[in-house]
Parts: structure tokens; sequence; C-alpha cells
């Protein structure tokens, strides 16, 4: 058995982080055993409203690429599911792999997809600002959504129409339409755990929803997203890649399914 100093001691080669938060009981991402999860027959359909007009600007900060929203209002919102309140949308940014074999952050009965949709909501019927939701075990809702090779993605395309101009760290470009509800796949089923973020400050703030069914993009747009770079113009190019956190342990926690 590794010493309490040696098992706090292994760091992520991105962020320079612990790989488990010292006393974390709820981290993430996690694997889902299909199995293991279990029927909630008392979770509601999750409701989801956006209004496309609140899309601001696309970001590369340097560890992947936030498509960011003006959340001041009420305008772009989900509600339902597992939550108990409704829930604001302030960003939504995608993780992914050098190579198809990998990329999510979540698995399904330990398979990988080469990529994973997060679309981050704040509570901000209890809390005054993101910073501060961050901070509560109730504060950050997120929808994942799993990224399969296949068919190309109309929607998706007009994103990575712009990554080419947030190739380096720190670049931003204005992206004033786009309504990231045509990024879910239109099955309604999902499961649902309490967890974390997936990178610093790694707070166990989070419900996630994950999605059941993936959405198709093609392997040209998976490209797209792999010829971004972590480092700043001028920098030695390090390519975008593998940008996931290592699986996390379960825990004493119960996946929930909206489904049978
Ligand atoms: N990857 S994630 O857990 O969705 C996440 C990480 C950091 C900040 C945030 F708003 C969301
Ligand atoms: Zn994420």
């Amino acid at each position: 058995a590794c010493s309490r100093k040696n098992r706090n001691a292994a760091l992520h080669p991105l962020w320079q982080s612990p790989l488990t938060i010292p006393g974390g009981t709820r981290q993430s991402p996690i694997n889902i055993q299909w199995r293991d999860s279990v029927y909630d027959p008392f979770l509601k359909p999750l409701k989801i409203s956006y209004d496309p007009t609140t899309c601001l600007h696309i970001w590369n900060n340097g560890y992947s690429f936030l498509v960011e929203f003006d959340d001041s209002t009420d305008r772009s919102i989900i509600v339902g599911g597992p939550l108990e309140n409704q829930y604001r949308l302030k960003q939504f940014h995608f993780h992914w792999g050098a190579i198809n074999d990998w990329g999510s952050e979540h698995t399904v009965d330990s398979k990988f997809y080469p990529a994973e949709l997060h679309l981050v909501h704040w509570n901000a019927v209890e809390y005054p600002s993101f910073e501060e939701a961050v901070m509560e075990g109730n504060g950050l809702a997120v929808i994942g959504v799993f990224l399969k090779l296949g068919a190309r993605h109309e929607g998706l395309q007009t994103l990575v129409d712009a990554l080419p101009a947030v190739k380096h760290k720190d670049t931003v470009i204005e992206f004033d339409v786009f309504d990231p509800s045509c990024l879910l796949p239109s099955c309604p089923d999902y499961w649902t755990y309490a967890g974390s973020l997936t990178t610093p400050p790694l707070t166990e703030s989070v419900t996630w929803i994950i999605k059941k069914k993936p959405i198709e993009v093609d392997e040209d747009q998976l490209e797209a997203f792999r010829m971004l770079l972590f480092t700043s113009d001028g920098e030695e190019e390090k390519r975008m890649v593998d940008n996931f956190r290592p699986l996390q342990p379960l825990m004493d926690r119960t996946v929930r399914s909206s489904f049978q």
C-alpha cells in the first residue's frame, strides 16, 4: 500500500493538479456500468430551452474551446430531469482524444467515445453568480453528450468552421447566433449522478446528466478539434488533444437512469 503522501502525489500532466482530490467522495468522470444503474421512475423529462441569440463567442482557454453565453438573464435554461431548480446555460465545450479510440471523459461499460460535449449550467435561482455556484453541492448541472464517428453533423459544422480563428490559447472569436440544442440527441434517455468538475477547481458541485445516445460527427470534424493548440501564438506548438481527466472512483454513489 502506498503511503498517504504518495497517494496524493500523482499529478495530472496537463494541470499539475492532483488526479484525485484528497478527501474527494464525488469526483468525475466515472465509468457508467449500465447494469448497475438504477431506473428511477420519479425522474422527470429534462426540459431544454435555449435562445440562440444568447451566444457570445468562442474562446480557446488553453485546455478546450468554450462557446460562451450571456447568462445575465433566464433566456437559455434547463429545468426538470433530476433538477430541483432551473439552471442557466453558461458555456459548452468538448473533450477529445488524439485518435478515435479514446477522448471522452465518461465511459459506458468501460467503452470510450472519441469525444464528449459538456453543456454547463448554473443554479441562478439559489446563487448570485456562476463563481459562487461552482462552490455549492447543487450549484451546477452539466449535460454530457457522447460523440461517435459517423455522419457529418451539419449543426456542428458552423462551429468547426470557426475553429481556425481560435487555434491558439487565449484567442477569441465573436460567435453570435448558435442554438446548442442542435447538438443534443433526439432520444430523451439519460443517466444522472452527483459529481464534480473534471478540471480545476474540481469542485464537487455538479449534477451530471449524461445522455444515453451519442450524436454522430465525421472524421474531418474530429480532426478540426485536433488542430487546435494548447499553446499560445509564438510558443512551440502542442496540439490540443487528450484533454480528458482519468476515471475517478465511484465510491458510495448510485447512477440513476431515466429509462428502463
Ligand atoms: N469539464 S466540466 O466538468 O464540464 C467543467 C470544468 C471546469 C469548469 C466548468 F464550468 C465545467
Ligand atoms: Zn468538460
